[in-house]
C-alpha cells in the first residue's frame, strides 16, 4: 500500500487540526488574503492572506500575502490560556484511561479569544477572501436539536461561546487519543465480513478513535444524547460550521477517518451506517470533495470583525490531510509529523489497504489517495522521557542525542505509555545490546537516546513492512512541534537513511491550509493545486544521514523487528 508515487505536479503541505483561509486575488499579488485556522489542539494563521488552524494543543492562525509569505501569526495554547477547562494537553484522560476528550465550548471560547487577539493585534479582516482549515482526525462534535437555529442567527454583540453553550448535546468531544470503543469495532467488523473487508471498503479495519465507532459507543452508552442530536461534525466540520453559520459538510479526506465512507465512491457505506446507529446519514449530511466552496462567511464575523461580505468558507479538512497539501511530496518521499501524535504518510495512487495503517482519500487530487500510519506515543513521551532523564530541558535532551553515538551502543527501548495504535502494544520495554529484555537503561542519556531511536525505527520498519521503500533520492518531510529540533531530525535522518527536509514556517498545517484555501476558490474554473502552489518555497534540507549507520540498521533490522513483535499481546 505505500509505495510512494507523489509527484511534482501534487504539492503537498503539512497541517494539523482546523484551518480557515481567505484569499483576493487582484492584479496585485500582493493583495490575495488567505485566512487559515487550524483546530487540531486549535491553531489559526493569517497574512496579508491569513489562514487558522484548529489543533489537538492549541488553535493557531496564520496569514499570508500574495507570495504566500506569512504575514501574522498568532495562537491559542489550551491548557495556559483557557485554564478553566482544566485540560492537560488540550484533553481529559479519564479514570478507566482509555477514554479521552476534550470539552467542544473550549473550542469554540479559543475561537472568540483568538480572534480578539487578531483584533487586538490590529489584524484587517477585510482584506481576508476565502476562509478553511483544518482540525484534528476523527474527534466528533454532537450538536444539540435546535442548534441550527442559534447558528443561523448568531448576534455579533455576544461571543460564540456565550451564544452556544446549549448547543451540543455531548458537553465533551471524543477525540483522536481515545481507545473506549472496543466493543464497538469488534461489532462493526462483524458486521461488514471482517477486518479485511472493512479495511478495503473505508481504507481501515476497525480502530477505537475512529469516530463511527466513537459514534456507536455514544448512541449504545449515552441514547438520551444521541437521540437529542440534530448533527454530528468532525472537528474539521465543526470549525467550518463556526465560520459558515450553518452545518458544514464533511470532507472526502477527513471523513476517510470514520470507518463510514467508501473510499472508493466517496458515499457514505450504508453497511457500516446501518451497523453503527440509527438515522445516520441524516445526522452526518452529504461528504463533499475537499476543495468544496462551501458559501460565504457567517454575517456574524462581518458585523463583530470586519470580515467582507465576499470572503467564501472552503472545506475544512483533517490536519494530516492538510500536511500533506503543504509538503509537495514527490515520488519516493516520505513525510513524518511529529505533533502530539507521530504520524508517517505518503502520497499514493491506488488505494491498498491493509490490516494495519489507513488509506485516506487525497485532498488535493480527487483521483489519488494518502497511506497513514499513526503513533500515539509520540511527543507526550517524549516530554516524559525529557522531565525524567533531562530535569525538563529539551537543550539537554538534545545533548543526550548528540552526546551518544548512532546505534546506543546496542541499546534500544519501545516506549507505549499508553496502547499504542501502532503496534498494538503497551508498556516500556527495553533491549540492551545482547538483546537482553533489561528493566532499566544504563544511564539517563542512554535511555533518551534508546527512545528516540526506538520510535524511528518502529516507524521505519512498520512503513516498510506496509510496502514504503527508501530509494536513492529520498527525501524525509519533517513537520510538526518536535520538527524544530535538529538533534530528533538527525536520528530520523540516521534511521531512515536519508536527508530530513522541513518547511520554512512555524506551523506547515496552517500553510497547507491556506494552500487549500487558495485552490478552492478557483478550483471550480479547473485550475489544479500544483498550480496554486506551484511558486511556493521549496522544503529547506534541515540534516543528512551519519556516515556509516545505515549499514548497522540493515544488520539489526530483523532482530529489532523480533522484538517488536514479541512485545505486542
Ligand atoms: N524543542 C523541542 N524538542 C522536542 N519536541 C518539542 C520541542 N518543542 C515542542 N515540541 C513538542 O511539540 C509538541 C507540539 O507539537 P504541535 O505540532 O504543536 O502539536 P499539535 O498540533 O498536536 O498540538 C509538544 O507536545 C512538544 O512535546
Ligand atoms: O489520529 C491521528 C491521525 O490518524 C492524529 O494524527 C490526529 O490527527 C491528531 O494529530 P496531532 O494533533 O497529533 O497533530
Amino acid at each position: 500500500m505505500f509505495p510512494c508515487s507523489g509527484s511534482e505536479s501534487s504539492p503537498c503541505l503539512t497541517l494539523r487540526g482546523i484551518l480557515f483561509y481567505g484569499c483576493r486575488i487582484t492584479s496585485h499579488r500582493n493583495d490575495l488574503h488567505v485566512l487559515c485556522i487550524i483546530l487540531r489542539h486549535i491553531s489559526l494563521e493569517s497574512s496579508s492572506s491569513c489562514l487558522a488552524s484548529l489543533e489537538t494543543s492549541g488553535l493557531k492562525v496564520a496569514a499570508v500575502d500574495g507570495n504566500l509569505s506569512v504575514v501574522h501569526q498568532n495562537n491559542v495554547q489550551f491548557d495556559s490560556e483557557l485554564p478553566e477547562f482544566r485540560t492537560q494537553g488540550g484533553v481529559h484522560i479519564h479514570a478507566d484511561r482509555l477514554t479521552v476528550t476534550s470539552p467542544t465550548l473550549m473550542w469554540v471560547k479559543a475561537l472568540d479569544l483568538l480572534l480578539d487577539k487578531m483584533k487586538g493585534a490590529g489584524f484587517d479582516f477585510s482584506r481576508v477572501r476565502g476562509v478553511s482549515g483544518s482540525g484534528q482526525q476523527h474527534g466528533s462534535v454532537f450538536w444539540r436539536t435546535g442548534a441550527a437555529h442559534t447558528l443561523t442567527q448568531l448576534q455579533p454583540d455576544r461571543s460564540l461561546h456565550q451564544q452556544l453553550q446549549a448547543c451540543f448535546s455531548a458537553a465533551d468531544s471524543p477525540v483522536w487519543m481515545d481507545s473506549s470503543s472496543a466493543p464497538q469495532c469488534r461489532a462493526l467488523q462483524a458486521a461488514a465480513g471482517g477486518a479485511a473487508r472493512l479495511a478495503q471498503l473505508t481504507g481501515s479495519r476497525a480502530y477505537e478513535r475512529f469516530t463511527g465507532n466513537q459514534i456507536a459507543k455514544l448512541f449504545q452508552t449515552r441514547p438520551d444524547q444521541y437521540h437529542n442530536t440534530e448533527r454530528i461534525s468532525l472537528v474539521s466540520s465543526f470549525a467550518a460550521s463556526l465560520f459558515l453559520g450553518d452545518y458544514a459538510a464533511i470532507d472526502y479526506s477527513d471523513g476517510s477517518g470514520m470507518n463510514l465512507l467508501d473510499i472508493r465512491t466517496r458515499n457514505w457505506s450504508e453497511i457500516c451506517l446501518e451497523a453503527t446507529a440509527p438515522q445516520l446519514e441524516r445526522l452526518l449530511g452529504a461528504p463533499q470533495p475537499s476543495s468544496a466552496i462551501l458559501g460565504p462567511i457567517s454575517s456574524y464575523f462581518v458585523s463583530r470583525y470586519g470580515f467582507s461580505e465576499d470572503c467564501k468558507v472552503v472545506a475544512f479538512t483533517g490536519d494530516n490531510p492538510a500536511s500533506l497539501a503543504g509538503m509537495r511530496l514527490q515520488e519516493g518521499d516520505v513525510a513524518v509529523s511529529l505533533g502530539t501524535s507521530d504520524t508517517v504518510f505518503v502520497w499514493i495512487q491506488q488505494p491498498q489497504p491493509a490490516l494495519e495503517g489507513h488509506i485516506f482519500c487525497n485532498p488535493v487530487d480527487y483521483q489519488a489517495y494518502m497511506a497513514l500510519l499513526c503513533f500515539k506515543n509520540g511527543s507526550l513521551t517524549r516530554e516524559r522521557i525529557r522531565n525524567e532523564c533531562a530535569g525538563g530541558s529539551w537543550e539537554v535532551f538534545s545533548a543526550a542525542l548528540r552526546d551518544t553515538p548512532p546505534g546506543n551502543h546496542g541499546n534500544i527501548g519501545f516506549y507505549f505509555d499508553t496502547m499504542e495504535i501502532t503496534p498494538t502494544a503497551v508498556g516500556v520495554h527495553r533491549f540492551d545490546r545482547d538483546n537482553n529484555k533489561v528493566s532499566s537503561a544504563v544511564d539517563s542519556q542512554v535511555e533518551i537516546k534508546a527512545l528516540v531511536e526506538g520510535q524511528f525505527l518502529s516507524k521505519r520498519l512498520h512503513a516498510e513492512r506496509l510496502g514504503f521503500t527508501i530509494i536513492p533520492g529520498t527525501r524525509v518531510l519533517a513537520t510538526g512541534g518536535a520538527s524544530s529540533n535538529k538533534d530528533i531530525l538527525q536520528v530520523l535522518s540516521d534511521v531512515f537513511n536519508a536527508p530530513v527536509y522541513t518547511i520554512d514556517v512555524s506551523n506547515s498545517a496552517c500553510l497547507g491550509s491556506a494552500y487549500r484555501a487558495l485552490h478552492g476558490l478557483v478550483a471550480e474554473s479547473g485550475v489544479s493545486f500544483s498550480d496554486v502552489v506551484k511558486n511556493a518555497p521549496e522544503p529547506q534540507l534541515a540534516v543528512t544521514p551519519t556516515p556509516g549507520f545505515a549499514v548497522w540498521v540493515e544488520m539489526n533490522k530483523s532482530v529489532i523487528e523480533k522484538d517488536l513483535l514479541l512485545i505486542q499481546p
